[in-house]
């Protein structure tokens, strides 16, 4: 299963993180911006390749010592197709390096155009008989808000294909409890629920090391629920978005873990990204900075839940 990848790169790295690549035009150095807009002009092909150079300058600067990366579909579709392409060109270079690509693209629908999604994102596109990798990420993240129908031909690619998801359990954002923490007649909440219908989903598709290739999506901003749902979901492998930017640290993702310190992986986009503000640098010392706030956020994160091991 796609998870068990994940979680030998992590442990071999000792490193339960992921790096966020969601990059805007105003993130990208100036040197770059110019020699890209020289070439291609100022035009979303420009824009495009500034990113891919951004983006190829963070990997070679983390590819060692930060075991996936997560770039955010939205970021890309920004930039027109000429974004998309560069999306795609980032998930091949990653994979290229060993990294683990999980795309953020929190897709849902009904099932027809899920097996599209799921095709499309982590399957093979078929072109009159030849099969052909559209994206190629390792994991997508998914809404599971539509239900089994729009799950399962996710899961059928898990399997085939060696794939994992991560399902929207309970998000980071502030807004996030209007829905998410509603109580059912059950007496659980919205997100519990989904947290369960979660571990439903894996129950066939276990990997070797205890997870499922059905993950879930919960926040660093709601420490008390992260424990909460670790307890909960024994099988269920979390990717755990609000670290860094949006405010979350080391003491509130280690609930996040399990004995062993796997379980999850936590992500920082901007805070990778744009370290180079924080540590008084100047921007075109940005993969510098990056691997340095990398390496500080996985002593900080290590430093709390002890060393990484295999169950
Ligand atoms: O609940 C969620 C789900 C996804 N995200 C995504 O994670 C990153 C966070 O970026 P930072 O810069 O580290 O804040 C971004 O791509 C979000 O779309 C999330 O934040 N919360």
């Amino acid at each position: 299963m796609a998870f068990d990848r994940l979680i030998e790169n992590i442990v071999k790295m000792q490193n339960p993180t992921v790096a966020g690549l969601d990059p805007k035009l105003d993130y990208v150095p100036e040197s770059i911006k110019t020699k890209c807009f020289e070439k291609y002009g100022k035009t979303l092909e420009g824009a495009a390749a500034a990113l891919f150079e951004f983006n190829k300058a963070l990997i070679d600067a983390l590819y060692d010592i930060v075991p996936a990366v997560k770039p955010q579909a939205a970021y890309y579709e920004m930039y027109g197709w000429q974004g998309v392409k560069a999306l795609c060109d980032t998930i091949a270079y990653a994979k290229s390096k060993g990294m683990f690509v999980i795309t953020d693209g929190k897709r849902n629908d009904i099932g027809t155009t899920m097996e599209a999604y799921a095709t499309a994102h982590l399957g093979h596109t078929d072109v009159a008989g030849e099969s052909i990798d559209a994206f190629g990420a390792d994991a997508l993240t998914v809404n599971g808000y539509l239900g089994t129908d729009g799950i399962k031909p996710l899961a059928k690619i898990c399997d085939s294909d060696d794939k994992g998801i991560f399902v929207l359990v309970k998000t980071s954002n502030p807004s996030s409890g209007e829905l998410q923490d509603m109580k059912l007649e059950t007496n659980e909440s919205v997100y519990e629920h989904m947290g369960k219908m979660c571990e439903g989903w894996g129950e066939d598709l276990m990997g070797k090391h205890g997870y499922s290739a059905v993950g879930a999506v919960v926040g660093a901003t709601y420490p008390e629920q992260l424990g909460e749902m670790r307890a909960k979901l024994p099988h269920t492998f979390f990717l755990v978005p609000g670290y860094g930017a949006q405010g979350g640290g080391a003491d509130d993702v280690k609930n996040a873990f399990d004995e062993n310190g796997l379980g999850a992986i936590i992500n920082s986009s901007r805070g990778i990204m744009c370290a180079w503000k924080k540590q008084g640098l100047t921007e075109e010392d940005f993969a510098v900075a990056a691997r340095k706030e990398a390496e500080r956020m996985r002593d900080e994160i290590v430093g709390c839940i002890g060393k990484i091991k295999l169950g």
